[in-house]
């Protein structure tokens, strides 16, 4: 079992937390991740930056920008999570999307992956049926690759997905963009339990989950949560992270009762 799915495997609900790298600067990226770690994150997915990022709403869209203008780039941020992984035993999960994998060159960014200790790899705009490069490449170097499912996944897809996705398998809540939202969609445990059925991998949500409440329900059908742009805004409010601290805390409280 690989690293990252190891944190699917305990009896309490995983919790994952997403950073943008070098959102507000790289510093502060690391401090984070630091709080997360602490507050009860069981894994951290480090967002890579990138100018058109067409999966991501107006908070994310905004980090991915001011990174950018840090001067953050994909060598940037696997010298980050190498910095991180001297210091954590956690799961390093990056999100990014194909363009700057294919731009850096597949193969040598995944045994960079594997150097820097990152364990598994989201990338949102890359089908699964276009994924045997990468997927092959991934492998060879002991990477997990998270495939997503929207709920208007078709079955074909779903099929797809539950074949190919490694560590565990990502499911957004809505057919839309990142975002901190109210509330869970109805149709969230049904699409849940349609995907498990087929999945021989852990569950996780995300997009929109935004209070300790919404994780709580979500954890009641899936394995376990994603939150990033409403850690993106608690770090925005107050730079000394406390808000972040506490937001995280009391979430893992929630998971945990
Ligand atoms: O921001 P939200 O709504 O809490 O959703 C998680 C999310 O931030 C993270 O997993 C992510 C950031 N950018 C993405 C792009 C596509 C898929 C997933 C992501």
């Amino acid at each position: 079992m690989s690293h990252l799915a190891s944190k699917f495997s305990r009896r309490r609900k995983t919790l994952i937390g997403y950073l943008t790298v070098g959102y507000p600067d790289p510093e502060t990226t690391l401090r984070a991740a630091r709080v997360l770690g602490n507050a009860g994150c069981d894994i951290i997915e480090l967002g890579i930056p990138f100018s058109d990022p067409i999966g991501d709403g107006q908070v994310i869209q905004t980090a991915s920008h001011r990174a950018l203008m840090n001067g953050i780039t994909p060598a940037a941020c696997l010298e980050m999570a190498a910095r991180l992984r001297q210091e954590t035993d956690l799961p390093l999960v990056f999100m990014s999307y194909y363009n700057p994998v294919l731009s850096y060159g597949v193969g040598r960014f995944c045994r960079d992956c594997q150097s820097a200790g990152v364990n598994g790899l989201i990338i949102p705009d890359l089908p699964p049926e276009e994924s045997g490069e990468l997927g092959a490449a991934a492998a060879a170097c002991g990477v997990d690759l998270v495939f997503l499912l929207a709920p208007t996944s078709t079955a074909d897809r779903i099929a797809a997905v539950c074949q190919k996705s490694s560590g565990f398998i990502y499911l957004t809540s809505v057919a839309g963009i990142t975002g901190a939202r109210d509330g869970v969609p109805g149709y969230l445990p049904q699409f849940a339990a349609t995907v498990r059925r087929e999945a021989r991998h852990p569950l996780a949500v995300g997009f929109g989950i935004s209070s300790p409440a919404q994780a709580r329900a979500i954890a009641e059908f899936a394995d376990g949560v994603i939150i990033g742009s409403r850690l993106l805004q608690m770090i925005e409010a107050d730079f000394s992270l406390n808000r972040l601290g506490e937001f995280v805390s009391s979430v893992r409280d929630a998971l945990d009762t």
